[in-house]
């Protein structure tokens, strides 16, 4: 589904160049449920802002499945992006503007998902959460664990082939880091393709690969199994 061959992302200082990932080869395949780890400026979030098409100023090939991600125009990517990747940022990135229901609903209305069924879709994400008499607060207005589920529900609402994360259980106690997770083993078992960045290892237990990742290189690559 993805294959990253030979990335390389660097900044040039005054005199030498600095990578942030080096010579990174990995393929990720349609239903792994795959976990990021590795220390503080490991290269952790740089790499999946790669894969989830966020940032597209790196050496190397990038294929998502028969396409060249590389050579795509930016329309292009920017669709692929719209239309394949849910995204959970380490800082949310919810619109201030908008209410918690309406934040959900974006990429729903991206997606030209009808109304019934959009505000359907909500109120099931709205419940799930125990969010439903916080729908119309706004991202303000919400503690930082409200805001980081609020973000999770927008990023699953349009049921997304890939879902990419970034630190997801960052800010939640740990009941709802449990239950965001329970949540993530669901869409998986449904066939949602999972890659989260974390530093919890208890959270690489949900899934079926821990990649461990030092100096903007991969480290270790290993299967988790469940018993
Ligand atoms: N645009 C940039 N300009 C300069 N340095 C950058 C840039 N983006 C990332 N870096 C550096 O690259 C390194 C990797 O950053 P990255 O955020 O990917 O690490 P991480 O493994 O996700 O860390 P954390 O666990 O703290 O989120 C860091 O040292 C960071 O300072």
């Amino acid at each position: 589904m993805i294959q990253l061959k030979e990335i390389d992302k660097f900044i040039e200082s005054r005199f030498h160049r600095v990578f942030i990932l080096k010579g990174i080869n990995l393929t990720i395949n349609e239903g792994e449920f795959v976990t990021l780890m590795g220390p503080s400026g490991a290269g952790k979030s740089t790499l999946l802002n790669i894969l989830g098409l966020l940032d597209e100023d790196y050496e190397g090939e990038y294929w998502f499945g028969e396409r060249n991600v590389t050579k795509m125009r930016d329309r292009d990517r920017s669709n692929l992006h719209k239309s394949e990747f849910g995204y959970i940022f380490q800082a949310y990135h919810l619109i201030d503007e908008l209410t918690v229901y309406e934040n959900i609903e974006t990429p729903l209305l991206y997606r030209k998902v009808p109304s019934g069924e959009r505000k359907s879709i909500i109120a099931n994400l709205l419940d799930r959460f125990n969010m439903v008499a916080k729908k119309d607060l706004f991202p303000a207005q919400l503690s930082g664990g409200q805001q980081q589920l609020v973000g999770i529900a927008r990023a699953i609402a349009g049921r997304p082939k890939i879902l990419l994360a970034d630190e997801p259980t960052g800010n939640l106690h740990s009941a709802q880091a449990q239950e965001i997770m329970e949540v993530f083993q669901e869409l998986h078992k449904e066939g949602t393709t999972i890659i989260q960045a974390t530093h919890a290892r208890e959270n690489a237990d949900f899934g079926t690969r821990l990649i461990q990742m030092l100096d903007g290189k991969i480290d270790q690559d290993e299967v988790i199994t469940h018993v």
